[in-house]
């Protein structure tokens, strides 16, 4: 099972590399793998495990983090709506590929953070507010979605872990509140 020990953290040069693609069909141990990545973000959204296990609360993570250095992500967002349980987006993505994306930006209120990051990095993060994505799901059938707000925020900084990017790299590093107008900031 996954945990917080498990999660290289900045300065680990694997979080700076490109990560290979998979081979499909899947092996065995890729998919393990995913459904590892899977569980942990379960886990770490349960209030009960995650202070049993420790865990930082997570709605993504993507392999290199775990020093495999692989393009292998989970995502799981949950609704928020304690009425409508259904997480928004809840997928283990290999290969994922952003085949289109919007002209308009977008960015968090509240900026970004990252499981391999022990220390806050203020300031927007700038990223696409809709895209196409192309990924190969767990049963091994290619997929084409098209996501936007915060779903594609956390899909873009888990895709930026994939290509050696830390999500500070976004940030303005004069002004790191600055935005250029059109940037739809998401509460
Ligand atoms: O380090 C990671 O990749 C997981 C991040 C992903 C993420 C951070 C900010 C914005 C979008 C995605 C963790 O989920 S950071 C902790 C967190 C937990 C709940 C909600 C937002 C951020
Ligand atoms: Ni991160």
């Amino acid at each position: 099972m996954i945990t917080m020990e498990d999660i290289i953290r900045e300065g680990n040069p694997t979080l700076r590399e490109v990560a290979k693609e998979v081979a499909v069909p899947l092996s065995d141990e890729d998919i393990k793998l995913g459904e590892e990545m899977m569980e942990f973000l379960h886990n770490s959204q349960d209030p009960i495990k995650a202070e049993e296990l420790g865990l930082r609360g997570g709605v993504g993570l993507a392999a290199p983090q775990l020093d495999i250095s692989k393009r292998i992500i989970a995502v799981h967002v949950p609704s928020g709506d304690l009425e409508n349980p259904e997480p928004t987006l809840s997928a283990v993505m290999y290969n994922p590929k952003i085949l289109s994306h919007s002209v308009q930006d977008a960015c968090l209120a509240e900026g970004e953070g990252c499981l391999s990051v022990d220390r806050e990095v203020p300031g927007y993060v700038v990223r696409h507010n809709k895209i196409t994505l192309s990924y190969v799901d767990a049963d091994g059938v290619k997929q084409k979605i098209r996501l936007k707000n915060y779903e594609a925020i956390v899909v873009q900084h888990e895709i930026d872990h994939l290509n050696g990017v830390m999500f500070y790299d976004h940030i303005n590093s004069e002004n790191p509140y600055a935005l250029k107008d059109g940037v739809l900031v998401i509460e």
